[in-house]
């Protein structure tokens, strides 16, 4: 039997179809209702042993991707979340031994489609499996919740109800599949920024609630229906700290999309189109405003995190 020598994990972006956001809890979280929804956007996550060096880490971190500038926001220590993640994982193995963690990223750095946490549910995947650490995937999703809230959803993916501060998942029924335009922004938002400019803005919020009217527009795969029914509390804090954000809904809405919407925390906008030929020309539409970094049109809903067959490739 040969050694395994290297592990690569698929894993998605996010775009939030609701977020109800209710008031600050004590903890400085806030409860959710947050209906996540994977898109074909994958980062991959690759785990291998290490070049020999005189002194070596227990986890080893490099970063890849065609981001440009994003690319150097991704902190390559100790504190990226892909690495806190093999971390934790460490903890629960006698079988750890370092390794060198290769993120490939495709997801937007602070653009409120999750990256950081697809990173990290990609490492607990890879490290499970690289060291034969043997967690279920309950273990792997208590793993996630320590890490972050949107850490949980990347790893089953899909369409799912995001309840607490996000991490204790419901699956939803949702048989669509959905055309999606992201545009990019420059730069990125802080989500606790983000989270404060809501408080501010919106004190005394009510309890978050889910809507029964997108529930039943996606159990029906009705894309028209879901464009009318995406709303995010988290929006109008998003506009107040990047005004230039409201131009690029108008943009993509005047150019036919059937829902426009800030993606969790922002700034990436998402644009629900009626067809693949209807996205590509709201992306060209924007391209040619002059509103935003770039486009990138995929289509949810998307698996979770899954380790690469390297025959696939
Ligand atoms: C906006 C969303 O992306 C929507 O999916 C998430 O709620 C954010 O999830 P995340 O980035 O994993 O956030 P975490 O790492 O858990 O928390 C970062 C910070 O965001 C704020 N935060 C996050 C989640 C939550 N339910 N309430 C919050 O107030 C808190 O200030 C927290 O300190
Ligand atoms: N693997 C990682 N990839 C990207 N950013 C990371 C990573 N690990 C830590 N970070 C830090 O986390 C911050 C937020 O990055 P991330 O891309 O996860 O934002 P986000 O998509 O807005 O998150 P969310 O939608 O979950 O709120 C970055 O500015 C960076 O400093």
């Amino acid at each position: 039997m040969t050694a395994t020598t290297a592990i690569t994990v698929r894993v998605p972006a996010k775009v939030n179809l609701q977020l109800a956001v209710g008031p600050a809890r004590e903890d400085g979280y806030h409860d959710l209702v947050n209906v996540f929804h994977a898109v074909a956007l994958f980062d991959e996550v690759t785990v291998r042993e290490p070049r020999p060096r005189a002194e070596l880490p227990l986890v080893g971190l490099s970063v890849s991707g065609d981001l440009g500038p994003h690319l150097a926001r991704v902190p390559l220590d100790a504190t990226n979340l892909a690495a806190r993640a093999a971390r934790l994982v460490a903890r629960e193995t006698a079988s750890a031994t370092p390794v060198e963690l290769h993120l490939h990223k495709r997801i937007p750095v602070a653009g409120g489609m999750a990256g950081g946490s697809a990173d990290a549910a990609g490492a607990l995947v890879a490290c499970n499996t690289f060291w034969s650490a043997g967690l279920s995937d309950g273990d792997l999703l208590a793993l996630a919740a320590e890490l972050g809230s949107d850490v949980a959803f990347p790893l089953v993916g899909g369409t799912a109800v995001g309840t607490g501060r996000g991490e204790v998942l419901t699956p939803a029924d949702s048989p669509g599949r959905y055309h999606w335009v992201f545009a990019l922004a420059e730069g990125g938002l802080s989500t606790p920024d983000v989270f404060g400019e809501y408080d501010r803005l919106r004190p005394g919020a009510p309890e978050p609630a889910g809507d029964p009217e997108l529930m039943a527009a996606l159990a029906a795969g009705d894309a028209a229906r879901l464009g009318a029914a995406l709303s995010n509390d988290l929006e109008r804090a998003a506009l107040s700290l990047r005004p230039d954000l409201a131009g690029v809904l108008a943009a993509g809405r005047a150019a036919g999309a059937l829902g426009a919407i800030v993606s969790g925390s922002g700034p990436t906008c998402a644009f629900l189109a009626a067809s693949a030929a209807e996205a590509a020309e709201i992306a060209a539409a924007l391209d040619a405003s002059g509103r935003c970094a770039a486009t990138v049109t995929t289509q949810g809903h998307a698996d979770g995190a899954r380790v690469v067959d390297p025959a696939e490739d």
